[in-house]
């Protein structure tokens, strides 16, 4: 395992970046970040309230500027927000400074998640499950690029660590 590099979990809102990056960091004793928790910290309030006060825009705004100071460093475990690669510049600096593992789960198995996130993500709100569909299926292609990619279908946090360890280098 490189201990320079930070790795970076990405992947579609409730794939399980949260949950698999604290226990990640915990086996490697490494620092844990989740730059959605950061966020909140900062503004004082939950990721909905802080889309409707301030709109998405200064979301995303600060979503980079967290991003790339996080980037820099080294050996974290930094877990991004789902939208965060729709910036290429996210997406590039990432890419280039840190080892980056996309999370992926078949749409059918998502669904069973949905109640566990709907309400804290407003990009969910007020969509039907054909539209989420679609949104999943769309945000697909800012994942494509990564350096590696676990399957999380069936396996528990515990498995999907060991495999991120086994793969990891
Ligand atoms: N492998 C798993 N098996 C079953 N449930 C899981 C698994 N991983 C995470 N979960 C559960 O799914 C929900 C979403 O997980 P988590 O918050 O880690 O996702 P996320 O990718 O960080 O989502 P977001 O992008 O919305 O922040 C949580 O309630 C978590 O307990
Ligand atoms: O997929 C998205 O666009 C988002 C995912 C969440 O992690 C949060 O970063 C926010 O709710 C936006
Ligand atoms: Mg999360």
């Amino acid at each position: 395992m490189n201990k320079e590099k930070s790795i970076v979990l990405i992947g579609f809102m409730g794939v399980g970046k949260t949950t698999v990056s604290k226990l990640l960091a915990e086996k490697l004793n490494r620092q844990f970040i989740d730059i959605d928790e950061e966020i909140e910290k900062e503004f004082k309030l939950p990721i909905p309230e802080i889309f409707q006060k301030f709109g998405e825009k200064t979301f995303r705004k600060r979503e980079k500027e967290l991003i790339y100071s996080m980037a820099e460093q080294h050996g974290k475990i930094i877990s991004v927000g789902g939208g965060a690669f729709l910036q290429e510049d996210i997406k590039n600096i990432c890419l280039s400074t840190c080892t980056v593992i996309f999370l992926t789960i078949s749409f059918e198995n998502w669904k069973d998640r949905l109640r566990l996130i709907q309400d804290s993500r407003p990009v969910l709100h007020g969509k039907t499950i054909k539209e989420m569909e679609e949104l999943f299926n769309q945000r697909q292609a800012i994942y494509a690029d990564h350096h590696v990619k676990i399957t999380v279908d069936h396996k528990n946090p515990e498995e999907v660590v060991a495999e991120i360890l086994q793969k990891v280098d």
